[in-house]
């Protein structure tokens, strides 16, 4: 893990150095990703690395743990709530002609659930632009390949230091770093709406995800389940098709 941690360091370093940029932000949601994530860029850069905690309507609990983890590390951190201006935009939403009394509660619930994503995703850009810092992505392996991030949500960002780790790598990784325990301990969660939990919305484990990545013989249900978010979600993990005009056309 000492290994590992200091490799990802390095990593950051380069990028930084490569890109230009002079430091680096997360968001940080009281969950083990992103205390990992904030772990790892403040060994990187200690004096321009920050943390951003975006509450929407967000449990106290969960911003508590994020606040803590920032303080344990000594992350410079600030907190923007988010709440007003996700309820404002939603409502004229939810009021345009095309979608009022149109559109069914539970596609109601995931564009609500995947704008919470894409205004933290902004508000780490307004940020970072201001301070030539790049947004550092915590999405992991599992979530990765099953695509359960929101496209250009917490998934547009600009590097991602733990893409390759299994979800029980992030759990040894967070408890090398020092992560407390009540990070570590709590079901994993994407916070979009009260009481959800990644395991029960992707209907299949990371204990599960990460045993299939690692070559491990699972269910045939279980299979079927993360080779069909996978395919569903390719997508997410390519840049936008771009229509190229073809040479027969322009010839024409
Ligand atoms: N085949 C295709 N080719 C090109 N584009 C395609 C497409 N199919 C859909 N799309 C586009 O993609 C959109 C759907 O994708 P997206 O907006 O991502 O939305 P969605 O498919 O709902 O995926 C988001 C999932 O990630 C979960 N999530 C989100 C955020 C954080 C976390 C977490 O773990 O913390 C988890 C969330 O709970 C949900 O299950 C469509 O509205 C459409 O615009
Ligand atoms: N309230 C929040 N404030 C700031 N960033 C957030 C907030 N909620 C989510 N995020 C960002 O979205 C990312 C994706 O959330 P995700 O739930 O996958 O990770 P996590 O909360 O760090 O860990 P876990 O998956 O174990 O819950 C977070 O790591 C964080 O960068
Ligand atoms: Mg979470």
């Amino acid at each position: 893990m000492e290994l590992l941690t200091a490799r990802k360091v390095e990593w950051l370093q380069k990028k930084m150095q490569e890109s230009g940029t002079s430091g680096l932000i997360v968001g940080l949601s009281g969950g083990v990703d992103s205390a990992v994530v904030a772990n790892l860029i403040k060994q990187a850069s200690p004096d321009n690395s920050m943390a951003l905690i975006l509450p929407i309507s967000n449990n106290e609990s969960d911003i508590e743990d994020a606040l803590l983890v920032a303080e344990k590390i000594d992350l410079y951190c600030e907190v923007i709530d988010l709440s007003d201006v996700h309820e404002k935009l939603m409502k004229k939403v939810v009021d345009l002609d095309k979608i009022k009394g149109k559109a069914s509660k539970e596609e109601i619930k995931t564009s609500n659930a995947n704008l919470r994503a894409r205004l933290r995703m902004s508000t780490l850009y307004a940020v970072a632009n201001t301070l030539n810092y790049m947004v550092v992505g915590t999405d992991n392996a599992p979530e990765l390949y099953t695509g359960y991030f929101t496209k250009y949500g917490d998934g547009g960002v600009d590097i991602l230091p733990i893409a390759d780790l299994l979800k029980r790598d992030v759990y040894k990784l967070a408890k090398h770093l020092g992560v407390s325990t009540s990070v570590i301990c709590k079901a994993p969660s994407a916070g979009l709406w009260e009481g959800q939990t990644d395991e029960e919305e992707m209907g299949v484990t990371y204990e599960k995800i990460d045993a299939y990545l690692s070559g491990e013989t699972i269910d045939a249900n279980e299979r079927e389940i993360i080779e069909t978010l996978h395919k569903k979600t390719q997508h997410k993990r390519e840049m936008p098709p771009q229509y190229k005009c073809s040479n027969d056309i322009q010839n024409e």
